[in-house]
């Protein structure tokens, strides 16, 4: 359910607020870099932990996923692992975060419907608050800070609820004081590699993404060359999330090496054992 929050903007009240570019192992921080390993939970042709074979289907169209569908099995451990998650929430919201394209709005409805929360992206809220129908016009009409503002105010607003699940904008992180509303929740960090995020944003269209549009030129090279900058400021940002779900690790685990199979039920599975070991590893420290 994406229920938006009627918030006004104060227009102009404010004034202004791998592959090769992968972060090498030095890069990601300690506590990422040697993850626990999640209990096995084999997915993709078979689990066997589950004694069912996960038959994973998504009607793909060129542009990206149009609507996921999962097998009984996969909704079975979607179930299964809310369930084991949900004691230690605590009714907190979920914020995801990660570059423009990762899957945050994606994974992040089917994360809620598991978790029995509601769903908002930031983004739509944003466009709701000032009246304008997309990021787009409101970067072209206003400016990015004016965005910036208006993300801020409404990650405010939000921080205030509970049973939530939302989906920020890319460049929320950006912001320290965009850390200080959401860090009152769980920060889940999608890192998809730049090859996958480029291809996913060529196949629907830069015009979605105005930090990434170019009127000419090839858009997956023209996309690829943008997120590997923005990539590169932002990375520290991303790894202040309070767990990472690596979606070349979760390619590993499932014994290939190719992101772009991954389905966002699988990812979701994997968003919800980083967060069982998060906050069983937070519980075990405060009790
Ligand atoms: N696991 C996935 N595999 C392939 N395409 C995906 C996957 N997750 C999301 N997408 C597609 O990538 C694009 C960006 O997804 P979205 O959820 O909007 O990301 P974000 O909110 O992080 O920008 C969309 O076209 C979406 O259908
Ligand atoms: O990375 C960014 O700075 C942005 C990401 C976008 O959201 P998505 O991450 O949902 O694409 C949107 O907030 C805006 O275009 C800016
Ligand atoms: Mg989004």
């Amino acid at each position: 359910m994406d229920a938006g929050v009627g918030l006004r903007a104060k227009p102009g009240a404010w004034a202004g607020l791998g592959n090769p570019h992968r972060p090498s192992a030095a890069r990601v921080p300690a506590r990422f870099a040697a993850e626990r390993p999640a209990r096995p939970l084999v997915l993709g042709s078979d689990c066997r932990s589950h004694g069912a074979r996960l038959k994973v289907s998504c009607s793909r169209k060129p542009a990206g996923i149009e609507k996921v569908y999962y097998s009984a099995d996969e909704a079975l451990i979607l179930k299964q692992k809310a369930e084991d998650v949900i004691p230690y929430l605590n009714d907190r919201c979920v914020y995801l975060v990660g570059m423009m394209g990762s899957g945050k709005t994606t994974v992040g409805k089917i994360l809620a419907e598991v978790l029995g929360y509601s769903f908002f992206d930031s983004d739509k809220m944003v466009e709701k608050a000032v009246g304008i129908s997309s990021v787009a016009e409101i970067f072209q009409l206003h400016s990015e800070a004016f965005f910036r503002d208006n993300e801020s105010e409404v990650l405010r607003d939000l921080s205030s609820m509970h049973r939530l699940v939302v989906a920020t904008g890319g460049g929320a992180v950006i912001r320290p004081i965009n850390w200080s509303y959401m860090k009152k929740g769980l920060t889940i960090w999608l890192d998809v590699p730049l090859d996958a995020l480029a291809r996913r944003i060529a196949a629907v269209g830069t015009a979605s993404r105005p930090l990434l549009h170019q009127e000419s030129g090839d858009p997956y090279a023209k996309a690829y060359a943008k997120l590997t900058s923005l990539f590169e400021q932002r990375m520290d940002s991303y790894a202040n999330a309070d767990a990472r779900v690596s979606l070349e690790h979760i390619a590993v685990k499932q014994g290939h090496n190719d992101v772009t199979i991954l389905t966002p039920s699988a990812i979701a599975i994997e968003a919800l054992l980083k967060m069982e070991s998060f906050l069983t590893d937070k519980a075990m420290v405060i009790n």
